[in-house]
């Protein structure tokens, strides 16, 4: 009959792989029950978007086998507990993560709403605000152009604003509030508050992560947000051409001011090459080549990929009806993918600065 600390002694044989620690020191081994030859535990990870699960998985009946004994039926359940950020004032959200460009118009809202539902595919709590005061398109995104979100007052007289429910996810949006066709002259105070109102004001319940897709640029709402609410850490998006990657650089810059002091997880490069749906394996760099992994190696940060430029993206981004759920195109997984590396990069982020 085998013991649980055998079983604890041939897990300790196990590293995470990001954490650089073994699984029993991290405390990710839980419910070890041993009935006869047959043993079953839990290894509770840091995302369920964990990208590393199979091999975790792997790894663990690897050292059962190897320290104890081969005849041991391994049922191994893979669950998670998201960690939560350092110093999170909104204790029912664990996790902020803020999407910025430098330049408008390189897919910030498209590279959003596709991690946002691919942290939700992989069973994660998700809300998505649209901080783009400027030109909010999460409304067009997920067909809600005409949505307006209930608002309560509470018997204290706060106003709760319920979050709009769709694909999974929660969201809200600076464009359920304003009138399509009336341009709003945004003062600084003012987007500051009205933001503040899309966190403070709305019933978020728990999440996991909470998706912020941040206006183009350097300005007001950026320098509101992360000092109100400190974030996990920031998406940088970038296309390959140099204007875009220089203006990334900026907003990467911002963020890593020592007054705002936000981690940079990672660069997204979207719009990498050209392939036409007739010939998909043909990939055409109209931009430029390598753009975007040379910002992230001179930042030592995680590319977090390349995703091309397919009509696919565009059709289902206006269609309201993002990429990612149609699980035939192969810039479902694209976006898969992406989401995993992001959670990825969070849990590592908190994990080099647990929660006090
Ligand atoms: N990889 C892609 N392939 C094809 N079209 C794309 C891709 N990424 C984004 N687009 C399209 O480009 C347009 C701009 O994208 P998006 O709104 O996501 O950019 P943005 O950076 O958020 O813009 P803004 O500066 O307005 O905030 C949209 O029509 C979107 O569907």
């Amino acid at each position: 009959m085998i013991t649980k600390e055998q079983v604890l002694s041939a897990l300790s044989h196990v590293e995470e792989p990001d954490l650089k620690k073994d699984l029993v020191t991290l405390n990710m081994i839980e419910d070890i029950i041993i009935e006869g030859n047959h043993l079953t535990f839990s290894v509770v990870l840091t995302t369920p978007a964990c990208p590393l699960k199979a091999l975790i998985e792997n790894a663990c009946r690897n050292a059962i086998g190897h320290f104890i004994s081969k005849e041991i039926v391994v049922d191994v359940k893979m669950t998670s507990r998201v960690t939560t950020q350092k110093n999170q004032p909104l204790s029912n959200i664990r996790n902020i993560i803020v999407v910025a460009s430098g330049k408008g118009g390189v897919g910030k809202s498209t590279v959003s709403t596709n991690l946002a539902l691919g942290l939700a595919k992989s069973g994660a709590r998700v809300g998505l605000i649209d901080a783009d005061i400027y030109g909010p398109s999460i409304p067009i995104m997920f067909g809600l152009e005409t949505a307006r979100p209930n608002a309560t007052q509470t018997p204290e007289g706060k106003t709760r604003i319920e979050p709009i429910e769709k694909y999974g996810i929660k969201l809200l949006s600076i464009g359920f509030f304003t009138d399509p066709n009336q341009p709003i002259p945004w003062r600084g105070p003012m987007a500051s508050n009205a933001i503040k109102q899309l966190f403070n004001d709305a019933d978020w319940g728990e999440l996991d992560y909470l998706v912020v897709d941040l206006p183009p640029g350097t300005g007001d709402i950026h320098i509101t947000l992360t000092q109100t609410y400190p974030v996990a850490g920031a998406v940088i998006v970038t296309t390959p051409q140099n204007v875009a990657l220089s203006d990334a650089k900026k907003g990467i810059g911002m963020f890593l001011m020592e007054a705002i002091n936000v981690p940079i997880l990672g660069i997204v490069e979207n719009m990498s090459y050209f392939t036409p749906a007739e010939l998909p394996d043909n990939k055409y760099y109209i931009f430029g080549e390598g753009g975007g992994r040379k910002l992230a190696e001179m930042y030592h940060t995680a590319f977090l990929g390349e995703i091309p430029l397919v009509k696919s993206i565009s059709d289902a981004g206006d269609s309201g009806s993002p990429v990612i759920l149609d699980e035939h195109n192969p810039m479902s997984a694209a976006f898969l993918d992406l989401a995993e590396r992001v959670a990825q990069q969070v849990s590592i982020v908190n994990a080099k600065a647990p929660a006090e």
